[in-house]
Order: C-alpha cells, then sequence, then structure tokens
C-alpha cells in the first residue's frame, strides 16, 4: 500500500479525493478505542493503525484532540410522510442533508403501505428516495392483514432488502392494527426472519382519552399529552411484548417515552425475552412543560406520540440506556412547520403529530449521556450507530470504522460547542424542539461514502449519491428461536396422564 510510505504530501489534494488520511483522532468503536489513523480509498476503509504517512493524492485530515467515529445511523424517521392530513416537511433531500450536517450518515425510514398495498408503498418509497444524498434503508409498516400483505411481507424480505415490519397499535382509523392482526403479522416476520416493531399505545384509549378532554374543554397542545397518558404506552408496551413471546419472536419497541414502557421492556428483558427498546432523542433530553406554553406555535412544535412526558421520565429512560435496558437511540424525525401544526390550533387532535431531531440527535446524546457521564464514549457509538448496524444486519459494513466498512466517519471535537437553532439548521421545519441548546462538543467533520460532506460549517451533498442499503433477514436476534420451538414442542408431547 503506498499509503505506508514516508511523505507528507498529500496537502495539495483537492476536497473530493478518493483517498483520505484521518490522522492523529482517537478513534472509537463500540467495543474499542485507540489512537489511531484512518486511511480510506474508494469510499471504504482501507487501514486503522497508528502513524499512517501519506503520499501524493491522498487529502489529510488533522483529528489531533478529536475522536473519530462511526457515522450516526438513525434507525427511525418519516421523509415526505403523508400523514394527518399533511405531509412531513422534509424530503429525502433536505432531511438527508439536515442529517449529515449533524453527524447521521445513514437512516432507516418507515414506508406506509398505500391503500394498504405493502408492494405499492415500497415502489413510492424508492421514487422518493431517488433524491437521497446518503445511505438509507426501509422499514414497511403492515396496517391490515390479508393474503396479499402476507405475500407482499415475502417479497420486501426476500427481494428487496427489507428485515423489518412496523404495527401501529394507535392511530385509530388509520394506521392502527388489531391484536389479531398484530399476532398474524408477528408470526408472519418471524417465519421470514424479519424483526416485527410496534408503535405501544392503545389506540382505543387514546380515542377516549381525547374525547374525555374534548368535553373538558382542554382543546389546546396540552390537551396532546393528558389524552394519551403513560398507561396507555405502558398497557400496549406489555401487550405487544407478550404476543411476541406468545409468538416466540422477537420485538423492537420503536419510540419508548415512559417509564411505563420501559419497565415492561426491563422486565422482559429480565426475563429473557428478546426485546429491543429504542428511545427517541425528544424523549431523553426534554420534558413536557413546553407543551402548556401559552404560545401556540411553541407549544404545538412539541406534539409527538406518544407524547413527550412529565420531567422524570426522561432521566429514567436515560438511566436505562446507560445500564442497556434500552439499546439504541433513534429520533422518530418527522417534521412539521408551524402553519401545518397550525390546522390544530382549536382541536389538539388535528395538530399533525412530529417533531424534528434527524440533525441534533447526535449531539443531543452526546450532551445528555456523555457531557454528563452518564456513558463512556465507546457507548456512544455503541447507541447512536452499532447497535442499529447489528440489529437491522448490516454490521460491520456500517456501524465501525474497520478495514472493509463502509467509510462514514464523524470526527467530533469534544472542546468546540454547539448551539441549536431553527436559524442555522438544515432541516426545511421552521422551528426546532432544541432551540437555543447550546454545548460542549461539535460534530466538526462527516463523511459520507468517503466524502467530506460537512466541514467548517458547510454542507457538500449531490442528489442522487444516496444508496439504498439492503439488510438481510435472520440477524443475531432469531439466533436459536427454533431451539426453543423445539422445546416447546416436545413439552407438548409429554403424556398427558388422567384419572380414569
Ligand atoms: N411519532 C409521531 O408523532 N409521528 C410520526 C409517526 C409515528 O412514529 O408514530
Ligand atoms: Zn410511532
Ligand atoms: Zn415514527
Amino acid at each position: 500500500e503506498d499509503i505506508c510510505t514516508v511523505g507528507n504530501e498529500g496537502l495539495e489534494c483537492t476536497q473530493q479525493t478518493s483517498k483520505l488520511l484521518i490522522q492523529g483522532g482517537t478513534v472509537v468503536n463500540a467495543d474499542y478505542q485507540q489512537q489511531a489513523d484512518v486511511y480510506i480509498e474508494d469510499g471504504v476503509v482501507k487501514l486503522v493503525a497508528p502513524n499512517l504517512k501519506a503520499v501524493g493524492g491522498v487529502r489529510i485530515i488533522d483529528a489531533t484532540g478529536k475522536f473519530v467515529m462511526p457515522g450516526g445511523i438513525d434507525p427511525h424517521t418519516h421523509m415526505e410522510m403523508p400523514f394527518m392530513g399533511q405531509e412531513s416537511i422534509d424530503d429525502f433531500f433536505s432531511g438527508q442533508g439536515a442529517a449529515l450536517a449533524g453527524g447521521t450518515t445513514m437512516h432507516i425510514d418507515f414506508a406506509l403501505p398505500v391503500d394498504g398495498d405493502l408492494a405499492a408503498g415500497y415502489q413510492a418509497w424508492e421514487k422518493k428516495a431517488e433524491k437521497s444524498c446518503m445511505d438509507y434503508g426501509f422499514h414497511m409498516a403492515v396496517t391490515k392483514w390479508n393474503d396479499d400483505v402476507a405475500k407482499d411481507m415475502e417479497w420486501l424480505v426476500k427481494e428487496k432488502g427489507i428485515n423489518s415490519f412496523k404495527f401501529f397499535m394507535a392511530y385509530k382509523g388509520a394506521l392502527m392494527v388489531t391484536d389479531e392482526e398484530l399476532i398474524q403479522g408477528f408470526k408472519k416476520c418471524k417465519e421470514l426472519g424479519a424483526l416485527p416493531q410496534v408503535h405501544a399505545e392503545n389506540g382505543d384509549g387514546v380515542v377516549e382519552g381525547q374525547t374525555r378532554m374534548i368535553e373538558l374543554g382542554i382543546t389546546g397542545p396540552e390537551g396532546h399529552p393528558l389524552s394519551r397518558p403513560p398507561v396507555l404506552e405502558g398497557e400496549a408496551t406489555a401487550r405487544a411484548i407478550r404476543l411476541a413471546k406468545f409468538v416466540n419472536t422477537p420485538l423492537y419497541v420503536v419510540h419508548v417515552m415512559s417509564i411505563d414502557a420501559l419497565d415492561e421492556v426491563s422486565r422482559a428483558r429480565h426475563s429473557g425475552q428478546r426485546v429491543i427498546g429504542e428511545p427517541v432523542a425528544s424523549g431523553l433530553a426534554l420534558d413536557d412543560s413546553k407543551l402548556w406554553d401559552p404560545d401556540f406555535k411553541i407549544a404545538a412544535q412539541y406534539v409527538m406520540s406518544p407524547p413527550i412526558r412529565a420531567a422524570g421520565h426522561s432521566q429514567a429512560l436515560q438511566a436505562a440506556l446507560s445500564s442497556g435496558v434500552l439499546q439504541l437511540v433513534a429520533t422518530d424525525h418527522c417534521p412539521f412547520n408551524s402553519t401545518q401544526k397550525a390546522l390544530g390550533k382549536y382541536d389538539f387532535r388535528k395538530i399533525p403529530n412530529g417533531v424534528n431531531g434527524v440533525e441534533e440527535r447526535m449531539h443531543i446524546v452526546w450532551d445528555t449521556m456523555v457531557n454528563s457521564g452518564k456513558i463512556s464514549v465507546m457507548d456512544y457509538v455503541r447507541v447512536t450507530s452499532t447497535a442499529c448496524a447489528k440489529i437491522f444486519n448490516i454490521y460491520p459494513r456500517k456501524g465501525a470504522i474497520l478495514p472493509g466498512s463502509d467509510a462514514d466517519i464523524i470526527i467530533l471535537n469534544p472542546n468546540a460547542t454547539t448551539t441549536i437553532s431553527s436559524k442555522t439548521h438544515h432541516s426545511r421545519i421552521d422551528t426546532n424542539i432544541y432551540e437555543g441548546w447550546s454545548m460542549k462538543g461539535n460534530i466538526e467533520t462527516t463523511i459520507s461514502q468517503g466524502n467530506v460532506v460537512w466541514e467548517k460549517g458547510n454542507l457538500n451533498v449531490q442528489r442522487g449519491k444516496g444508496r439504498y442499503i439492503a439488510m438481510k433477514p435472520f440477524g443475531y436476534l432469531f439466533d436459536g428461536l427454533d431451539k426453543v420451538d423445539a422445546a416447546y414442542l416436545t413439552s407438548l408431547k409429554a403424556p398427558v396422564h388422567r384419572a380414569s
């Protein structure tokens, strides 16, 4: 490798050279950190070792005093999603540009069926994603049950690189499924080696809670959290977990927002059940106080489901993340601007649900979890990138800085400062739920597919450059399930002794 010969002529190289050498930083993977240099060629990490020297044609990036880490992977976004009569305001290009500016180099977006048709939904999302400037994958939602849905699930897993399906237990009359549909869906997921995911809120309870608030004359944004209290999230989380146990499938609970839901995930994991719990940046970092702001525009930006909870829940979620009860952090990025949110000015039920986060997640997790001393830098890499890559079976191509991994890398300066504002962010949304958040630590450089796309506050992205990352079924969460099934069947064949 010419990279190993002595010299330092790399400085003459152009910015988008296909050869990069990141020198002098602390390279952090989820299981190991070291002082090392990283050599990248043609979008792939070639070498990770101390004291590499570049020759001509290699651009050198000085990372002295900084952390060199795998780019973030956001497992939960909704780009240009039709929802509650609106469409989320970031498309695949604007949302991904925002992500890259914040150190996220891949996301997994939720494709929705079109009128219950999964194949049509996949094709619609494929089209939306043509404008992508960074790597992405899809989960697919299942919103009803019939033979066509089952066949399409099979096609999506076997031909189209989807290995996870989401079931909404809320949004009655729109996306919500019944328990019967949930059970059939879980069974099919298990057969295909695809991970079932749940939005866990009791949808019937939510409707009742909403009616209760309207009858009490509570029509403002505060009616949103009041109408869907933690007990409804806890109930649905418990139900989904028990049904997953009944079917003997792993389960992934998206946006765990409350102690009630967290307790269910914790109990299941302690009993040995394979349940993954995903907190989101907003739930980890914020409380619900802003939902009572007298200014509708301010309050409405915080409306998402399940709701951002009262003070105390976020601290419990942070503790669960540091102890390993929760495994990875997402955003549920689903931005609606203030004119869209204003549709619910006189009725909170009409405020489109969703908040921003894809650009802020990496900084918010750094500040909330690392600056506070709750997790190590290696654990930061695990919860923002590696765990996601492992769960969705794309590790070590993603989620690591190892020879052969995609060169999706961030350089974080722990001594620089970051201030979040809608005036400077890159998402299309006109507000920011983290407005004014100031912290130590700044992601100064983002490298995506081996190209420097974010540097010195400049975003340099290309439409159409993003690649669809197909994800294979039967990830590690499925290992050994057959043995549990076999033991169960054996137990059924035990002789039954009846009194004659
Ligand atoms: N979470 C939210 O409020 N909006 C996006 C859709 C969902 O994930 O439930
Ligand atoms: Zn959801
Ligand atoms: Zn979501």
